[in-house]
């Protein structure tokens, strides 16, 4: 059974519902899903402050990602509010810490995909999932974009072929039906996807030899990961 993880951050909702609609896609089509949040940072940015003691609320119950996760995970699915044209920092600081994951190869042919939210229309949503896929090339991930082959993709609250984003007008919980519809797409492409490929290495023999952590700390004794 392919394992999704599907790992977000969200401040009122928006992406949550999202990430919670790709849970739900990705377990239709078959696969085993971890719907994760990422740890909060100390001093969060915060607009609405109701809307986000709703989300603490509704995600109580949900654990915060790890780096087992994503070394359990065949394929993850990444979702992000827009920052400034950028993912939220939390999602930066969760990647910030999987150098001891990263760097010995753990994460290498796992198929990624990213999704996000902003408030506005061409107000770097895509831009947001882009600055992630530059995190995925150091993971040596097999990034897998949206395209935009599929008919929901055409509808007039869609038409990203980086990944599914929604536009909330500062709104909290205001996902449009179409991205839900996009968003299953994205977790439905993502697990065939991942399915194909790992079948496709089960019958391919490697020559690669990642190197392990050990090797590394031979090398920069000094380097330290936690
Ligand atoms: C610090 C900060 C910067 C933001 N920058 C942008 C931006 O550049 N573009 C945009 O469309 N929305 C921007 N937003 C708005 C959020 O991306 C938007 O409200 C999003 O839907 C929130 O997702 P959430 O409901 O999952 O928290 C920003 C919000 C904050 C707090």
């Amino acid at each position: 059974m392919t394992k999704v993880a599907i790992i977000f951050h969200s401040r009122s909702g928006n992406t949550y519902q999202l990430a919670a609609a790709a849970a739900d896609a990705a377990a239709k089509a078959g696969a085993e899903t971890r719907l994760l949040k990422v740890g909060e940072l100390p001093d969060p940015m915060v607009l609405d402050k109701e809307a986000y003691s709703e989300l603490e609320t509704d995600t109580a119950d949900l654990k915060v990602a790890t780096l087992e996760d994503l070394v359990w995970a065949d394929a993850i699915m990444i979702g992000t509010p827009v920052h400034f044209g950028l993912p939220a920092p939390q999602i930066i600081n969760f990647i910030d810490h999987s150098g001891p994951v990263a760097i010995p190869g753990k994460l290498v042919n796992k198929a990624v995909t990213v999704f996000a939210s902003g408030s506005a229309p061409h107000s770097g949503a895509q831009t947001t999932i882009l600055a992630v896929h530059n995190s995925l090339c150091h993971w040596g991930s097999l990034i897998v974009p949206n395209g935009s082959s599929v008919e929901i993709l055409g509808s007039e609250n869609n038409g990203s072929p980086y990944g599914t984003c929604s536009i909330s007008r500062h709104e909290a919980n205001n996902v449009h039906e179409d991205n839900l519809r996009a968003i299953e797409y994205q977790a439905l492409r993502l697990v065939e996807v991942a399915r194909a490929y790992q079948i496709g290495l089960q019958q391919t023999e490697s020559a690669i030899k990642y190197v392990t952590l050990d090797d590394l700390t031979r090398k920069f004794p000094r380097l330290s990961m936690n």
